[in-house]
């Protein structure tokens, strides 16, 4: 047993790599840009009376560029702006059409004097770079919908350092630096490639990395399926539709309409975004859709500078959005890491995989399988022989021997140890700061989403423990091999003829 311990014991590996500074204690993040920072040229209205003011601007605007729903009114919400239903909607009903003309996408890029700059870049840094264009212009076509997006964002992409400091040990402050990172060097080479060589087109002073990091921002949190990737746009008041905690992920609600199959630079265009409502609402309600039923808490603070809160209330039955990507790795150290490599190789997997975890799930029969490849050494490294390499998975996804288990919990529960101690409060903690209810919407991300990591460990904590105590009566692979020769009864008696021998 103990043999089997010390050798491929898996590694436990979490994504999260926060970068701390020793001396003051703060997540550090690289700032390698000195240039002055300048955001959209006008502020979002904060004050109802003025949002009331923006509201009923941009509504004019919308019309007035062949924006169409009767159905439907922006209006100032809890969430910032939104939409209101003016008279009893259905699911499925289209409650808002917004022509080609007025997306923010390639094409409009192509139409506009960034257009042979932009030539080659990848849609959505275009696209980026044509939103910093147009919020300094101040003559814009776009200016009244350019006013209404939010100058800050609250995804953790804009936290200070302090703020990020919330998310040590967490997986999301690793997606956040790794974000980070590659902003970075997008922008990096854009200023090489792109900006510098055309700093007639580009000013220096507006094209900075903080401006690109904020229109990064919004078409993240306002682009939705089918416009994104390469067909990504933002289209104006469809934006202004919020996250329903309590929708299910029924049909799509924005849908491309349409008969132009290929850009029509200069001449047009004929496709319509409509939006469909993914529920029924009543006249004054706010009209919501759903953002993405598989994201969990750390994907909508990421993307949209949000969570929820409410697990398995009545806000979001059947949604679990507390999460964990568990990243595990067969140690290349380990002296049958390439017979093992072979077997993950020839079942489609790699030596180094990804499993996702929600809580309430507990982990999956594949990711048990490969914890137990993984641990597999001593007495039963005879699976790894070439004679079994096609069988070898099979043989692996049932317990092997009690070592092995042994073995694989053992691991994984120090694995998780190890992980629970990296973060900076305890589940009890950060379930006390929720309770308070007084927190900012970044700290109560933070909270949420570590307190969500936690307790996924936790549950897997107490599935190992348990799956520990049941070692003596699980069937190993000796036994189901007597029994599949009928050498063994149901029971896991010896037939007589073998106990004589
Ligand atoms: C597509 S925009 C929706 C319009 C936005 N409320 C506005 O004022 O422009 C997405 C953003 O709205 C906010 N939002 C949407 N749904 C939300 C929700 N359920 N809770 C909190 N904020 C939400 C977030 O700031 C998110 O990034």
């Amino acid at each position: 047993m103990a043999m089997a311990m010390a050798l491929s014991a898996p590694g436990l590996h979490f994504s999260a790599a926060c970068v701390l500074n020793p001396a003051s204690g703060r997540v550090q993040l690289r700032k390698t840009f000195s240039r002055i920072v300048l955001l959209p040229s006008n502020s979002r209205v904060s004050c109802s009376v003025g949002a009331e003011a923006q509201v009923q601007t941009i509504w004019s605007w919308a019309q007035s560029h062949g924006i169409q729903g009767e159905a439907v009114k922006p209006a100032e919400v809890s969430e910032g702006l939104g939409l209101i239903a003016q008279r009893p909607v259905n699911a499925g009903d289209e409650i808002l059409n917004v022509p080609e003309s007025v997306w923010i996408n390639l094409a409009a890029v192509q139409n506009s004097s960034l257009g042979k700059a932009c030539e080659g870049l990848k849609p959505w840094v275009a696209v980026a770079l044509f939103l910093i264009h147009e919020s300094s212009n101040p003559s814009s076509k776009w200016r009244p919908y350019l006013d209404s997006l939010p100058k800050s964002l609250d995804s953790p992409l804009f936290w200070s350092d302090e703020e990020l400091a919330e998310l040590v040990g967490t997986q999301l402050l690793g997606s956040v630096t790794g974000y980070l990172e590659f902003l970075e060097n997008e922008y990096n080479n854009l200023v090489e490639e792109v900006l510098e060589p055309n700093n007639k087109i580009f000013n220096p002073a507006v094209y900075t990395f903080d401006g690109f990091k904020w229109a990064f921002g919004i078409l993240r949190s306002r682009t939705f399926s089918p416009l994104t990737g390469e067909d990504i746009a933002l289209v104006p008041i469809a934006d202004l539709v919020n996250h329903g905690k309590g929708l299910g992920d029924g049909s799509p609600s924005w849908v491309r309409k349409g008969t132009s199959q290929f850009w029509n630079i200069g001449k047009g265009s004929s496709d319509l975004l409509t939006v469909r409502a993914s529920a029924n609402f009543s006249a004054g309600e706010q009209v919501l859709m759903q953002y993405g039923a598989t994201k969990s808490n750390a994907d909508l603070a990421l993307d949209y500078g949000f969570v929820e809160r409410d697990r398995g209330s009545q806000f979001s039955p059947g949604i679990e959005r507390d999460s964990l990507a568990l990243s595990l790795e067969i140690s290349p150290d380990d002296r049958f890491v390439d017979d093992k490599a072979d077997i993950l190789e020839i079942n489609g997997f790699q030596c180094s995989m990804q499993f996702d975890l929600s809580r309430g799930q507990g982990p999956s029969d594949e990711m048990i399988t490969f914890l137990r490849l993984s641990a597999l050494s001593g007495p039963d490294s005879f699976l790894l022989e070439a004679l079994f390499r096609n069988e070898a998975w099979g043989h692996v996804s049932l317990p092997v021997s009690r070592d092995n288990e042994e073995a694989l919990c053992t691991s994984m529960l120090e694995g998780l140890k190890a992980a629970l101690d990296g973060y900076s409060t305890t589940v009890e903690q950060d379930m006390e700061l929720l309770a308070r209810g007084d927190l900012s919407t970044r700290m109560e991300i933070a909270v949420v989403v570590r307190l969500g990591e936690k307790r996924v460990m936790q549950e897997l904590q107490t599935w190992f423990e348990a799956r520990l105590e049941e070692l003596d009566t699980l069937e190993y692979y000796a036994e189901r091999r007597l029994r599949n020769l009928g050498l063994m009864d149901e029971g896991g008696y010896m037939t007589p003829w073998v106990f004589n021998e």
